[in-house]
């Protein structure tokens, strides 16, 4: 098989991880196993009480203590898993998803795999018919990363290579020019393999770059202008902010993760291509007329959903649908 391995839904089963919330809220994470036990200092739950549960159950303990038990989603694991190096955390991974277009059957490559976070987000949306070629220049973050991925998933798919070494030197051996769908780089300096991943991406292909600093953003949007091979960069920020939902007491956390990253992305021209040029407007309050010119001579972007002439394509592809009888129109007939 080269997908995922161990079963995400269905009723618990002899292999499987269940996470048990006890009366204070308390989280635990035990593999079943039959005739096993989880220990605690309120008593024994037996596993076999959850073999064979579904998931959502509540089970209870050998002295009456209720243990509610669900499987761990991919979320509770990244956040919970052994870390080598900092992780992609799930609000981005998220973003990372759409804004890179992850799509099943993609030949997507990663670099670093730091420990596995990301990688996991990755599998999960390549697919069993996609590909992921994770690189990593440290040999024990990539075994964090094995270790991790096996883990959640049963098994390291067959679908999976993480190859260590740096991405500029090791890229160009493994894959065919031009053959790589999407390329995301979460690392301290990508500007330094954006020549190697240029090579890599087929024409129209998705680069995105997670970096933490101002300064990185700063510097990798400029290196991407300055390769000529790729459409103007967009730049991005993720806030997620939790809310109090309780009786009248409706309001924002008081605490949230603040900052994480950014995400930047950029398409791959056909080779050849060169951009038309685009006059910016966002600067001007900042800068005189000049510096704008000498610092963004700019160019043609690429922005999602700006495109009118897609969604007249989709309303008349909607209309021929109704037409043809495929699907029903806005009043259900
Ligand atoms: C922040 S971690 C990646 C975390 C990962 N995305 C996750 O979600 O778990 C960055 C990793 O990039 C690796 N790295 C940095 N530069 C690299 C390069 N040029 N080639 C390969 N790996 C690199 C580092 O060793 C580090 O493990």
């Amino acid at each position: 098989m080269s997908g995922a391995v161990r079963r995400q839904s269905g009723p618990f089963r002899a292999g499987d991880r269940v996470q048990l919330t006890g009366p204070k809220g308390r989280l635990n994470t035990v593999t079943l196993e039959q005739g096993g036990e989880f220990h605690t200092h309120q008593g024994v739950l037996s596993h076999d009480v959850v073999i064979g549960a579904p998931d959502g159950s509540v089970v209870v303990s050998s002295n009456g203590i209720e243990y509610l038990a669900l499987r761990p989603l991919l979320t509770d694991f990244v956040m919970s898993m052994p870390r080598g190096a900092a992780i992609i955390y799930p609000k981005d991974a998220a973003q990372i998803l759409a804004h890179a277009d992850i799509f099943p059957g993609a030949t997507v490559v990663e670099a670093g795999v730091g420990s596995g976070a990301l990688s996991l987000w990755l599998l999960r949306a390549v697919g069993p018919d996609g590909r992921l070629l994770s690189f990593e220049r440290r040999d024990e973050f990539a075994d964090v990363a094995r270790g991790n991925v096996g883990a959640f998933l049963g098994a390291v798919p067959e679908n999976w290579s993480v190859t260590v070494g740096d991405l500029q030197e090791t890229l160009p051996g493994a894959v065919e020019p031009g053959t790589v769908d999407r390329v995301v780089l979460d690392m301290l300096a990508p500007w330094e393999c954006l020549d190697v991943v240029a090579d890599a991406l087929t024409p129209g292909g998705v680069l995105l770059c997670y970096i933490a600093t101002v300064t990185q953003l700063s510097r990798v949007a400029e290196a991407i202008r300055a390769t000529g091979a790729f459409t103007d960069p967009d730049p991005t920020e993720t806030m997620v902010r939790g809310w109090h939902v309780e009786g009248l007491a409706v309001r924002p956390d008081h605490r949230m993760v603040a900052h994480t990253g950014f995400l930047i992305t950029a398409r791959r021209l056909a080779p050849g291509a060169v951009l038309p040029a685009l006059k910016r407007r966002a600067s001007k309050s900042d800068y005189s007329d000049e510096d704008v010119e000498l610092w963004t001579p700019g160019s043609l972007g690429q922005r999602p959903g700006s495109d009118k002439s897609l969604r007249r394509a989709a309303r008349e592809a909607q209309a021929a649908a109704r037409a043809a009888g495929a699907e029903p129109g806005p009043d259900g007939q």
